[in-house]
């Protein structure tokens, strides 16, 4: 079951998005039907549909819903709307673009756009995973051999795109071609995308994992427990700087700190040339009742308010490889990146 898809309904033809909630998960696994943009910006800002790829193809597939629940000046206003209903990952913004310049040749038209965007995502994230899974064996080919130990943050799997997913896709393939030892699961607060929704994808593959605390990842690296880092990427600005989910920059850190690679796994589509640098990125807060409410329960005084940033900023220099969907841009084999690579990777993002 996809995360996301579009299906035709026969009542009048009119079509729909069709997503988990995920929300739910993992103690539901519930599909929900959404016919208007209102409906869509609903699900996104509450991260029942999540993730960068999965964005950009909602995005997208909104545009078509507002073209054809509406006509061309209410459907390019609504697809507006969505398109800064979360302005962080790129690729909202960039799928709402794509469909918009469809809109003034027909609702089809906007369909057939946003559902090749679907099928591309899904021809790239098999792309990401075989590309990260021989970068890994280029890097680490006696560790591979053994079993490797790798560790992620958030949800990067085929719950936050259409199928496979990024970064966790790349897990999926080191798994899936007998090399995986085990995988470290951040928890990832304040939303738990990694206790509840990486968990679940590890578990439905049968794949090894353990869940950490979010503090707990940069001890074990330091340890020497982790063999490399892959994460996903909401936004890699034209040097190479990447926002992820927060934790992610910490995680370079420690990566660093441990001399293991830190790999980013994201489809060209999160490249986003027009910014030039990661402090210019806009960074969801996403305020102060995800931090303090777990579960229901309130855990701090009245009163207690949170500084919640939903992702951070990995400078380049920190980034060992960033693998896409037509590319991978490799470190010197034997080090982190200098400043030639960083350089290399800056002048290699800049177009
Ligand atoms: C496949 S990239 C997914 C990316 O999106 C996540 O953020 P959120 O759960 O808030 O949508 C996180 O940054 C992941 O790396």
């Amino acid at each position: 079951m996809r995360a996301i898809d579009w299906f035709q309904s026969d009542q009048g033809g009119l079509g729909y998005i069709s997503l988990i909630d995920q929300t739910l998960l993992p103690d539901a696994l519930t599909t929900l039907q959404i016919r208007t943009v209102d409906e869509l910006i609903e699900c996104i800002q509450r991260l029942a549909v999540r993730g960068a790829p999965a964005l950009g193809v909602a995005g997208a597939m909104g545009v078509a819903l507002a073209a054809q629940n509406g006509n061309t000046v209410t459907a390019r206003a609504d697809a507006l709307r969505l398109r800064v209903s979360r302005p962080t990952a790129v690729n909202l913004a960039w799928g709402v673009d794509q469909a918009l310049e469809a809109l003034e040749r027909g609702t089809q038209a906007v369909l057939t756009v946003a559902l090749s965007i679907r099928d591309q995502d899904v021809i790239g994230s098999h792309a990401m995973a075989k590309r990260g899974y021989e970068l890994l064996a280029d890097l680490l080919p006696e560790k591979m051999a053994s079993g490797l130990n790798l560790l992620t943050i958030c949800n990067t799997g085929a719950l936050a795109a259409v199928e496979r997913g990024t970064a966790l896709g790349v897990i999926e393939e080191v798994f899936l071609r007998g090399n995986l030892k085990n995988v470290f699961a951040c928890e990832t607060r304040p939303l738990f995308q990694g206790a509840r929704l990486t968990a679940w994808e590890l578990s439905n593959m049968g794949a090894p994992h353990q869940t950490i605390v979010d503090s707990a990842a940069n001890f074990l690296m330091a340890q020497g427990r982790v063999d490399a880092v892959l994460v996903g990427a909401d936004r890699i600005t034209a040097n190479g700087d990447t926002a992820n989910k927060i934790g992610t920059f910490s995680l370079a850190l420690g990566a660093q700190f441990a001399g293991i690679p830190f790999i980013v796994v994201a489809p060209e589509t999160t490249i986003d040339c027009e910014t030039a640098t990661g402090d210019l990125i806009d960074i969801e807060d996403r305020g102060t009742e995800e931090v303090v409410v777990i579960n229901g329960k309130v855990m701090s005084p009245a009163g207690t308010t949170s500084v919640n940033p939903a992702f951070d900023v990995t400078p380049a220099r920190l980034i060992s490889a960033i693998v896409t969907d037509q590319r991978a841009i490799r470190p010197a084999l034997n080090e982190l990146p200098s400043d030639e690579v960083a350089n290399e990777m800056t002048a290699t993002f800049r177009f």
